[in-house]
């Protein structure tokens, strides 16, 4: 089976700053992958790596099976590489179904519709024509989510999706990773939380100092999660 997404021994910078060192990974169609580590390891520098964000200087970047000189947000949507990203980045002047509808800009084909997100998440489709900025901060991340979806995408990158959320908006996020990944769909899930990264990744990468320098299958038990949560201790 090729690779959704594949780094192979990338170098990427912000300016002279030299932030990844060396970094591999790779997702397969399906697979519900977790990357942790501290703060500053640069896990989101991953991400804007993908999106031409950061520059890449050394290495190599496939999506899917194409190799990708210069990666480029529109070249990964066009690959089906979406990102939910850090801060959700709703467009303040559109309403919600205004910024779901920004999502499948690259009209890939699939099961995802508006009708289908406002099945998944309905108190979306209730505030349909609120600003998008002025949902509650869990109604943003679902937004975010839903956005990410209505791309068709074969692989979503989600980045601290559930960052300063009440418990019970957690586990309804957990429950929709869970059903978005049985559809089929592959996560790479950036977060802290380890309790949710028991509850929805299959395998976790742990970054440090700007490269994975461990993985493993996710464990679910009390050992498992000791073992994520010595990665992302201070
Ligand atoms: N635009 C930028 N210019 C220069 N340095 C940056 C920039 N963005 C991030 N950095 C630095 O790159 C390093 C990695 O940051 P990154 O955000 O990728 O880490 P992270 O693992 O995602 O951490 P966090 O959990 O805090 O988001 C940090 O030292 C950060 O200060």
């Amino acid at each position: 089976m090729n690779p959704l997404l594949e780094l192979n021994n990338v170098d990427a910078f912000y300016g002279s700053a030299h932030i990844l060192h060396g970094l591999s990974l790779q997702v397969n169609p399906g697979e519900r992958v977790a990357l942790v580590g501290r703060n500053g390891v640069g896990k989101t520098t991953v991400v804007n790596t993908i999106l031409g964000l950061a520059q890449m200087k050394g290495g190599q970047v496939r999506f899917g099976q194409r190799a990708i000189a210069h990666p480029r947000t529109y070249l990964a949507a066009q690959h089906g590489i979406v990102v939910v990203p850090q801060g959700r980045r709703i467009v303040a002047n559109l309403t919600v179904e205004e910024n779901l509808l920004l999502g499948a800009a690259t009209g890939r084909k699939g099961p995802w519709s508006v009708p289908e997100i406002y099945k998944l998440f309905p108190i979306l489709q209730e505030r349909a024509h609120t600003p998008g900025t002025a949902l509650s901060g869990g109604q943003q991340q679902m937004l975010a989510v839903g956005r990410a979806l209505m791309a068709n995408p074969g692989l979503i990158l989600l980045d601290e999706p559930t960052e300063g959320l009440a418990p019970v908006i957690v586990d309804l996020l957990a429950e929709i990773f869970n059903r978005v990944a049985g559809q089929g769909t592959a996560l790479l899930l950036i977060e802290q939380n380890m309790s949710l990264v028991v509850r929805v990744a299959q395998r976790y990468l742990a970054m440090a100092k700007g490269s994975v320098v461990a993985q493993g299958p996710v464990v679910h038990s009390r050992q498992g999660l000791e073992e994520l949560e010595r990665h992302v201790m201070v």
